[in-house]
């Protein structure tokens, strides 16, 4: 059968974080709209905990982290969602409409995106959420104009709050409402690594995991080798991992042409696969 004209697109979620965001070689956008012309469709959710950080500075604003989530207030809120929707958001879709690409920036709350509830810990971190749905149609929708959506992770509760959501949380959740084989969080750091004994006495060397299981990342956050801005990611990973999503894919996103090489199926960063 001669499927050149009739290949049907194929999406995936990419988690940008905010540790990588300013880093971003050009290359990093024009390797995105090619997929897009390839009828390969990012859906992308970022983060920015750097820039809200220095906007918060700015302002003489307080925050802190209770195991890897920003105590938010209603203050600390309109800081996130400003620098997330607003600066981050759009920098992001300039960038992308600048190397030739298609894109559409909102945030979770935009179409009611993405709807949250409050997480169990929010007694110690206030308006923090967790995903419980995601309008897959709008995310549907945007692709079937032509256009890769951005998305910031902002959600919104049944009863109208705002909740500042964890950016590799909410990505995970979106891989698994709308149903994508893969997602590949861009991150700073080559993949999950570890401290590797070369043997004799020499001292020891960090190598980059090729594959790891559920039970390898258990295992590596117990020993404390996976520790804070790593934790969110495998967490959000083995959560949605199940049903279509099949494997989560850590990569840095100073790497030339990651994302092409990881849909070609090359050998790059860190795959995280059920077991
Ligand atoms: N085993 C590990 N391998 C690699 N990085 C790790 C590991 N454990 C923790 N980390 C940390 O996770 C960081 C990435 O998380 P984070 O800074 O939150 O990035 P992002 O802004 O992309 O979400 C790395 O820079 C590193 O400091
Ligand atoms: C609840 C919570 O912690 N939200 C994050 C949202 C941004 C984020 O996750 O950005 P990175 O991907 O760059 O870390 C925050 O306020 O920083």
């Amino acid at each position: 059968m001669g499927e050149a004209g009739n290949i049907k697109p194929t999406k995936f979620v990419m988690k940008c974080g905010g540790s990588t965001l300013v880093a971003l070689p050009d290359s990093f956008f024009e390797d995105l709209r090619q997929l897009q012309a390839d009828g390969v469709i990012p859906v992308i959710v970022h983060g920015g905990g750097p820039a809200i950080n220095d906007t918060l500075n700015k302002l003489g604003i307080e925050s802190e982290f209770v195991n890897g989530l920003r105590k938010t207030n209603e203050a600390v809120l309109d800081v996130v969602e400003m620098v997330l929707a607003g600066q981050i958001n759009k920098e992001i879709v300039r960038r992308i409409q600048g190397a030739g690409g298609k894109a559409i920036g909102l945030s979770g709350v935009d179409g009611g995106l993405v709807t949250a509830v409050p997480v169990a810990s929010a007694a110690e971190v206030g308006l923090v959420g967790d995903v419980v749905a995601v309008a897959a149609e709008i995310v549907e929708g945007i692709v079937a104009m032509g256009y890769m959506p951005v998305i910031a992770p902002i959600g919104l509760g049944e009863d109208n709050q705002r909740y500042n959501i964890n950016a590799d949380t909410a990505a995970g959740a979106v891989a698994s409402h709308i149903g994508v084989k893969r997602m590949i969080v861009v991150t700073d750091v080559p993949g999950i690594m570890r401290e590797h004994d070369s043997g004799s006495g020499a001292a020891k060397v960090r190598v980059i995991l090729p594959q790891v299981t559920f039970a390898d990342i258990e295992e590596m956050m117990a020993s404390g080798e996976i520790y804070g801005g790593m934790i969110p990611k495998v967490k959000a990973a083995m959560k949605c991992i199940h049903g279509d999503v099949e494997e989560v894919v850590i990569v840095n996103g100073s790497e030339p042409e990651v994302l092409s090489k990881v849909m070609r199926g090359d050998a790059i960063g860190t795959r995280i696969v059920k077991g």
